[in-house]
């Protein structure tokens, strides 16, 4: 799917003017406040459910009102000329309003109101690429363990609710571990579904892992780099396999009971990075590591790619951050992948330098006082 239209009502500094979307590349530049990022942010809001930048729903809110929302049109994108008759189904219409007030958030598909984030997120997969993206490999195992899930979500339909469920039994097993007089058959309770529950989400998570590295290791075939001989990507599923997490969770009862939280499960999962044996966060050059953080992102496209899901990439302010041969790369590879590609920019882009060979449909923005006019 691709983000056709969007339409927003105080969200930020945005006006409320509909905008009609190439499914394409869609370039948008403007002066430093003018409002580019903030598009960014109200597409992402559709496939993500929250904003990429901040973590309140209320710093998006216009300064001085009390409630925003965001609609957008989807519709999934045919290779070659468009057919004649397009039906009103493959449209897809989605909404998300948010009260700052009442601490209530409504979502909408085709008119109807739906409970769960991931009706949305189906519809529209978002991936961003901004100056945190880095962090990726930079970071701890959590910034790895959302880029994996947001794969897995994607990929395995199950994989949701799998995690809510195995989120609340963490949660109640945390407590009973924080309990003073510990409960042992009220753990051993807790902790059998935990591990029924993480042997699903890990073989999910495998399952995608081996998708990815597939992608991820044609990528480097083509690609010429010193380091990809020494590189490895391993999946740790948040204990040692060798085990079973039942096993591991009776043998550190002490150490969890100490700590009062868990500490083996899939709620540890990594992706761990190495170069020659040593994590790829110590010795990789910062350039080094965006350059494969930029591959591993364009693998997870490929991955969804191949099942026939068109991801829509959001590049917010990666000028600065990548040079101009990382810049083509990433805009010719996510071509090649029909992605849908949002990129933000302070000078006027010129097309002829973004893309290698071809330079594909796209349609040039210019950003002023939160209000978009095409060129
Ligand atoms: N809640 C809000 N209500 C009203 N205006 C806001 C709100 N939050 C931010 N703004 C304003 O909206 C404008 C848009 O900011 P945004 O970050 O989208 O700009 P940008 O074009 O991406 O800038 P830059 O190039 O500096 O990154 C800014 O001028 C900011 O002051």
């Amino acid at each position: 799917m691709a983000l056709l239209k969007l339409q927003t009502d105080q969200f930020r500094n945005l006006s409320a003017d509909p905008v009609t979307f190439s499914p394409s590349f869609n370039l948008l530049y403007g002066e430093n406040g003018s409002g580019k990022s903030s598009v960014l942010e109200a597409i992402g809001y559709l496939g993500l459910g929250r904003s990429f930048r901040i973590s309140r729903h209320q710093a998006v809110c216009r300064h001085g009102q009390n409630r925003f929302t965001v609609f957008g049109v989807v519709q999934p994108v045919v290779d070659g000329p468009a057919p004649e008759h397009s039906h009103a189904g493959d449209h897809h219409r989605l909404g998300f309003a948010r009260n700052i007030q009442d601490k209530e958030t409504l979502l909408r598909v085709d008119g109807e109101t739906v409970r769960g984030l991931s009706a949305l997120a189906r519809l529209l997969p978002v991936s961003v690429i901004d100056p945190g993206v880095f962090e990726i490999v930079a970071g701890g195992p959590g910034q790895r363990r959302q880029f994996l899930d947001w794969s897995v979500f994607h990929v395995e339909p199950s994989f949701a609710s799998l995690w809510q469920q195995c989120q609340r039994v963490t949660s109640q097993r945390n407590q009973t571990l924080r309990n003073g007089r510990l409960d042992e058959h009220l753990l051993r309770v807790w902790d059998g579904q935990f591990a029924l529950l993480a042997e699903r989400i890990t073989e999910a998570r495998q399952s995608v892992v081996a998708l990815f590295q597939q992608a991820f290791q044609s990528l480097l075939d083509e690609i010429e780099t010193p380091w990809v001989d020494g590189l490895k990507m391993d999946f740790y599923p948040g204990w040692d396999r060798k085990l079973s997490l039942l096993e591991v969770l009776a043998s550190h009862r002490d150490q969890e009971v100490r700590m009062g939280h868990t500490l083996y499960g899939p709620n540890r999962a990594d992706l761990r990075l190495r170069y020659q044996g040593r994590p790829v966060a110590e010795t990789f050059s910062r350039g080094q590591q965006k350059t494969l953080v930029i591959l591993m992102k364009i693998a997870q496209g490929m991955v969804l790619a191949n099942l026939g899901k068109q991801v829509t990439f959001l590049l917010d302010d990666i000028n600065a951050e990548l040079d101009a041969e990382h810049r083509a790369m990433l805009a010719q590879k996510l071509y090649e992948l029909r992605c849908q590609v949002f990129v933000t920019s302070i000078e006027r882009p010129q097309p002829e330098l973004l893309w290698r060979d071809t330079i594909p449909d796209f349609r040039m923005f210019h950003v002023e006082h939160g209000r978009l006019s095409e060129e």
